[in-house]
C-alpha cells in the first residue's frame, strides 16, 4: 500500500503562510480594467465568495477530508483561504464546512487569523453545500452580519492557486454577463462509453474545454437558479454554470485560467501542490535576498512568516548588484 501523504491521519496543525509572487500579474490586470471596474469596492461592487468545503475527498484515499490535508504541516484549504483573503474587494469569505469538521475548521481561521470568513454548514453534495453558503447571503437572513453581495464568486477549497488576476476577471466578466467561469483546454479527449462498456463516441478536444473554477454570478442570477434547482441536479449536478443556464437562461462568459487552477483530488497532488508551496517560498526568499541591504533581518522574518520557523541571523548587509 502507497505510503501515507505526511499527517494524513487527522486534521493538521497548521504550518508555513505563502505570499502570492505574483503582485506584479495583479498590478498589469488591475490597470487592464481601467476606471471603475479595476477594483470593484471603489465602484461599490460589492463581492462576496462562497467555498464548498464539505467534501469527504474519498478519491484521494485518506480517512482526512483532503481540504484538512497536511501541505507543510498546514492544512490545504488555509492556503486557499489565504489566496482569497489577498483580495481586498472581496468582503466575505462564506465557507462550507461539515458539522464534525466545524471545530476543526474555527481552529484553522483562529490559528492563521484568517479574516473576513464565515462558516455555514455543508450538505451531502456540493450543489447542497454552494447553495447553504448562498443561502447565509441572501437579504433575509436575521442577525447575519454579512450582506447580500451583487456578485458572488464560487470556488473549490481544494484549488489553491488561484490569483486575484483570475478572480478579477470572472467577478466583471460576471458583473456584465450575469455568469462567468475559468476554463483549460482538455489535456485528454472525452469519450462517451456505451451501456456495453466501448465507446461509442469521442467529443471533438479542440471544440470542448474543461470548465474549472473561480467562477462568478450575478448574486441573484445564481440564488435563483438554486432556488429552482431540482433534487436531481442538486443531487447529481457537478456545474454551476450549468444551473445558471438551464433556470435563467443565463450563458455564462468563459474566461481562459491557468493551469494553476487544478483541483486537488488525489494524493499525487498533495505532492504536487507541496512542491509548489515550496517553490514558491524560494522565489519570495530569493526576492528578499535581491531587494533588500539587511538580508539577515529579512531572512529571520520570511523564515518566520513562510516556514514558522523562530531563528537569530546575524545582521548582514548586501551590497546591492
Ligand atoms: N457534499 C460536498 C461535496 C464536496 N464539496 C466540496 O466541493 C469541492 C469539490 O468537490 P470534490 O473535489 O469532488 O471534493 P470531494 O467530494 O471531497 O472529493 P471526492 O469526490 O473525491 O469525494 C471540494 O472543496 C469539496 O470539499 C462540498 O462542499 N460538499
Ligand atoms: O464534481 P466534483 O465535485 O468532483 O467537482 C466539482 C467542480 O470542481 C467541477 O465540476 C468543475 O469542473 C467546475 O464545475
Amino acid at each position: 500500500m502507497e505510503p501515507e501523504p505526511p499527517g494524513a491521519s487527522g486534521p493538521a496543525e497548521p504550518g508555513p503562510r505563502v505570499r502570492g509572487v505574483r503582485g506584479a500579474a495583479h498590478a498589469a490586470s488591475a490597470s487592464v480594467l481601467s476606471g471603475a471596474e479595476a477594483e470593484p469596492q471603489r465602484c461599490a461592487l460589492a463581492v462576496a465568495a462562497v467555498l464548498p468545503a464539505g467534501g469527504s475527498g474519498e478519491r484521494m484515499g485518506v480517512p482526512t477530508p483532503k481540504q484538512f490535508c497536511p501541505i507543510l504541516e498546514r492544512p490545504l484549504i488555509s492556503y486557499t483561504l489565504q489566496a482569497m483573503e489577498r483580495v481586498c474587494w472581496i468582503k466575505d469569505i462564506v465557507v462550507a464546512v461539515t458539522r464534525e469538521n466545524m471545530e476543526a475548521m474555527r481552529g484553522i481561521i483562529q490559528r492563521y487569523q484568517h479574516r473576513r470568513i464565515s462558516l455555514v454548514e455543508a450538505g451531502v453534495t456540493r450543489h447542497r453545500s454552494i447553495f447553504n453558503g448562498l443561502k447565509a447571503l441572501a437579504e433575509d437572513q436575521p442577525h447575519s452580519k454579512l450582506s447580500k453581495p451583487e456578485v458572488v464568486i464560487i470556488h473549490d477549497a481544494v484549488r489553491p492557486f488561484v490569483e486575484e488576476d483570475i478572480l478579477l476577471k470572472v467577478a466583471t466578466a460576471a458583473k456584465e454577463h450575469g455568469a462567468a467561469g475559468a476554463i483549460q483546454p482538455l489535456v485528454s479527449t472525452v469519450i462517451s462509453p456505451s451501456a456495453d462498456g466501448c465507446l461509442d463516441h469521442s467529443l471533438e478536444r479542440a471544440r470542448h474545454r474543461a470548465s474549472e473554477m473561480p467562477q462568478a454570478f450575478l448574486y441573484d442570477v445564481i440564488y435563483a437558479a438554486y432556488q429552482q434547482c431540482s433534487d436531481y441536479d442538486l443531487e447529481f449536478g457537478t456545474e454551476c454554470l450549468q444551473l445558471a443556464l438551464k433556470y435563467c437562461h443565463v450563458k455564462a462568459k468563459l474566461v481562459e485560467g491557468s493551469p494553476d487552477l487544478w483541483k486537488v483530488t488525489y494524493k499525487r497532488d498533495l505532492y504536487a501542490a507541496e512542491s509548489i508551496i515550496k517553490e514558491r517560498i524560494s522565489q519570495q526568499i530569493c526576492i528578499v535576498m535581491d531587494d533588500e541591504e539587511d538580508v539577515g533581518r529579512l531572512l529571520e522574518e520570511t523564515l518566520k512568516n513562510e516556514l514558522n520557523v523562530s531563528t537569530q541571523i546575524p545582521s548582514l548587509t548586501m551590497s546591492k548588484r
